[in-house]
């Protein structure tokens, strides 16, 4: 099958031009006040403008999202898909997939088999899981950090929607990451950056022809 990428935490127009004419399923936009990659909804509403009418998926990347910030993305960005990326259960996963009418992405760090294993609560409920690395301890960032986890830990695992792989992926790793993950979708962001945030079109387009190869 197919390998499908997401190209995450996206803040120009020449990046989100890179990502789709490379050939990426999903774009993400990041609404974390923490994060380098933060945008403001309208912000975002301008650069997914151009995807309106094409095949290109867009998420919107959360934190634990209460229902005004829900209501606000919707309103204005309007993602195909929501990616939560901290402590929601699985019923208010439902809630915010039933609020908003959008997809929703969960999104897990993993440092042990115990960790993918918590992930079957939700299989069925999200749109989609996201297996990505635990940060290191204290830092600011529950996604985003290019931290990687052992992709060993998803072979064999198998759920009833296509899962993603995260964390540290780059275009040099890609493909050996697919192979030892067996993962159908794979995640990335700092490694197609050239500093915090500053996304790099030239390296979006090696990431995305390595994963045509992969
Ligand atoms: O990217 C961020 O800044 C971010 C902030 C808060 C929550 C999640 C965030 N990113 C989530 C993603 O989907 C990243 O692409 C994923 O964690 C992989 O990141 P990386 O290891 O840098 O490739």
């Amino acid at each position: 099958m197919t390998t499908q990428a997401k190209i995450c935490g996206l803040s120009t127009a020449e990046s989100v031009a890179a990502a789709v004419a490379g050939g990426a399923a999903y774009v993400g936009f990041v609404f974390f006040a923490k994060s380098p990659r933060n945008l403001e909804p309208e912000a975002a509403a301008r650069l997914a403008a151009p995807l309106r009418q094409g095949p290109v998926r867009t998420v919107a990347v959360t934190v634990d999202p209460d229902d005004a910030l829900v209501d606000r993305l919707m309103a204005t960005l309007k993602p195909d898909l929501i990616q939560v990326h901290g402590k929601e259960t699985p019923s208010r996963v439902r809630e915010i997939s039933a609020r908003s009418g959008a997809g929703v992405i969960k999104a897990f760090s993993i440092s042990s088999a115990a960790d993918v294993d918590q992930a079957r609560a939700f299989d069925g409920v999200a749109e989609h899981l996201m297996f990505d690395a635990r940060p290191v301890e204290g830092s600011a960032l529950p996604g985003g950090t290019g931290a990687r986890f052992d992709w060993s830990l998803l072979e064999g695992r198998r759920f009833s929607r296509p899962h993603f792989l995260a964390g540290g992926l780059d275009p040099w790793n890609v493909a050996e990451a697919v192979r030892a993950s067996g993962a159908p979708l794979v995640d990335v962001s700092s490694g197609v950056e050239r500093g915090p945030g500053l996304k790099d079109p030239a390296l979006i387009t090696a990431f995305l022809d390595a994963v045509k190869r992969a």
